[in-house]
C-alpha cells in the first residue's frame, strides 16, 4: 500500500482507529487521522484533532495518558464509551450552563440520530473530493442508528431463514465468490403479490424489505447530493435492488451450489471464503450499465482480528492496494463499479452488507428508476416523465 493511502481504513476514522491503545504510542502517520463526529442539533466533522490547538491542550487526543483514561472508561460504559468521547469533545468546545450531563447526553444522542452529518454543507466538498482523488469514499454513521440496526436485523433474520441462496457471477458462475445472497426489494409483500419477488435471475432467491424504503431514501440523497460534480454520474437513471448478502464464518459455512451439494468455497480446502478479485462492471465483457457501487455494512463492532476486510485495488498496477475497510455497521462504501478492482477477504465471522448499484440502464425487473436520479431529473425538465 503506498503511503497516499496508508491508513486510509475509514472515513471519518472507524471505531476500530478509535479504540484505546494504552501501550502502543500513536505514530504520526496515525495521529494525523485522527477525526470526530461530534453529535448535536448540527453535527459536526472534526478533521485532524493533532493541528488543532485545542488539542493540544488536556485532555488531547492521542496522549497515552488519554487513551488511557478511554480504555478505563470503557470498562466502565462498554459500547457506550464512544458516546462519552463525543460528549467530552463537545463540552470541551462549548462550555454548557451547568445541567445534568446524563441528560445532556441523552438529548446530544437524539439529536444524533435524526441528522445525517454528510448533508451538511459544509462536509459536501470533503466527501466528493475524497470520490473524486481515491474513488471511492466511505462514510461512517450513515444513518440514523435505529435505522441500521433494523437494516442489520433483516438481512441476518434472512439469513437465519436460510433465505439466502449462494452468490453467482453475472456469468453464471460461482467460483469466485463465498457468500449467500437475498435479493431485496422495498415492496410491501402483502399488498406487492407475485411482483414483490423479483431477483435478476431465474431461480435466485429473493424478498420485500419495506423498511428499505428509507434506507433509500438516505442512498439516493447522497447520490443527488455527488452527481453535480462528477460528469460520469449524468447518465444514472435506475438502481438495482438491493442484495443482502452473507458472507458465512468460514468455518461455520455450509452453502449449496446449484446442484445441492455442500459448496466449500473458491480453494481446494474449503476454507476460504470470500469473493476474488473482480471488477462489478467490465466494460471490455460488455458494459452491465452499473456507475456507482454502494454498499452499507451491517456488522456491530467489527474488529480487525475478524477479517473480512474489503480489499480496493488501483486500476493499474493491478495488485496496487488503493485501501482497504473493515466492514464495519452503518458504514457507507461507494466507489466507481468499472474502476475500482475489489476483493472481499475470508471473514471470521458471519459478515452482512446490503449493496446497490447506480446504473445508466433502463428500469427492469432487477431495478427501478428513482425520482433523484440525474438522468430523470433531466428528463423531467424536459416534459417527459417515465417514473411510474
Ligand atoms: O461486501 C463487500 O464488501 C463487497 C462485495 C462485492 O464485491 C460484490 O458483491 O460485488
Ligand atoms: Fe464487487
Amino acid at each position: 500500500m503506498d503511503a497516499k493511502h496508508r491508513g486510509l481504513r475509514a472515513w471519518p476514522a472507524s471505531r476500530a482507529a478509535w479504540r484505546p491503545k494504552p501501550a502502543t504510542p500513536v505514530d504520526g502517520d496515525d495521529f494525523g487521522r485522527v477525526w470526530a463526529l461530534l453529535p448535536g442539533r448540527s453535527p459536526r466533522v472534526l478533521k485532524r484533532l493533532d493541528e488543532q490547538s485545542w488539542a493540544l491542550e488536556p485532555p488531547s487526543v492521542g496522549q497515552s495518558y488519554e487513551w488511557e483514561t478511554w480504555a478505563y472508561l470503557q470498562t466502565l460504559l462498554g459500547k457506550r464509551w464512544w458516546d462519552a468521547y463525543c460528549w467530552e469533545y463537545w463540552r470541551f468546545l462549548a462550555p454548557l450552563p451547568r445541567e445534568d450531563a446524563l441528560e445532556q447526553l441523552r438529548r446530544l444522542q437524539e439529536a444524533a440520530t435524526t441528522e445525517a452529518w454528510w448533508k451538511l454543507p459544509e462536509n459536501r466538498p470533503e466527501i466528493a473530493s475524497m470520490l473524486r482523488d481515491h474513488g471511492f469514499c466511505a462514510l461512517d454513521a450513515f444513518l440514523p442508528s435505529g435505522l441500521a440496526a433494523s437494516v442489520a436485523s433483516a438481512a441476518k433474520a434472512a439469513y437465519a431463514r436460510k433465505e439466502m441462496g449462494l452468490g453467482v457471477l453475472s456469468t453464471g458462475a460461482s467460483f469466485a465468490r463465498g457468500d449467500a445472497v437475498l435479493w431485496v426489494n422495498t415492496q410491501d409483500p402483502s399488498t406487492a403479490g407475485k411482483s414483490a419477488k423479483l431477483a435478476p435471475k431465474e431461480g435466485q432467491s429473493s424478498a420485500a424489505v419495506p423498511e428499505l424504503a428509507m434506507v433509500l431514501e438516505h442512498i439516493d440523497g447522497l447520490v443527488a447530493q455527488l452527481a453535480p460534480e462528477f460528469e460520469r454520474m449524468q447518465c444514472i437513471r435506475t438502481r438495482s435492488h438491493a442484495m443482502f448478502t452473507c458472507y458465512p464464518e468460514a468455518a461455520a459455512a455450509e452453502l449449496l451450489d446449484a446442484t445441492g451439494k455442500v459448496w466449500t468455497g473458491p480453494f481446494a480446502d474449503g476454507t476460504a471464503q470470500g469473493y476474488l478479485r473482480h471488477l462489478d462492471n467490465v466494460r471490455q465483457q460488455g458494459h452491465c450499465g452499473r456507475i456507482l457501487t454502494t454498499i452499507l455494512y451491517l456488522n456491530d463492532d467489527w474488529r480487525e482480528a475478524d477479517g473480512g476486510a474489503i480489499r480496493l485495488f488501483e486500476a493499474s498496477p493491478p495488485l496496487q492496494v488503493r485501501a482497504e475497510l473493515l466492514p464495519e455497521g452503518n458504514r457507507l462504501l461507494c466507489f466507481w463499479a468499472d474502476e475500482v478492482p475489489h476483493e472481499v477477504l475470508p471473514p471470521k465471522r458471519d459478515r452482512f452488507a446490503c449493496t446497490f448499484w447506480y446504473l445508466d440502464r433502463d428500469a427492469d425487473p432487477s431495478s427501478v428508476a428513482f425520482a433523484e436520479a440525474p438522468a430523470v431529473q433531466v428528463a423531467r425538465a424536459a416534459g417527459t416523465d417515465f417514473l411510474d
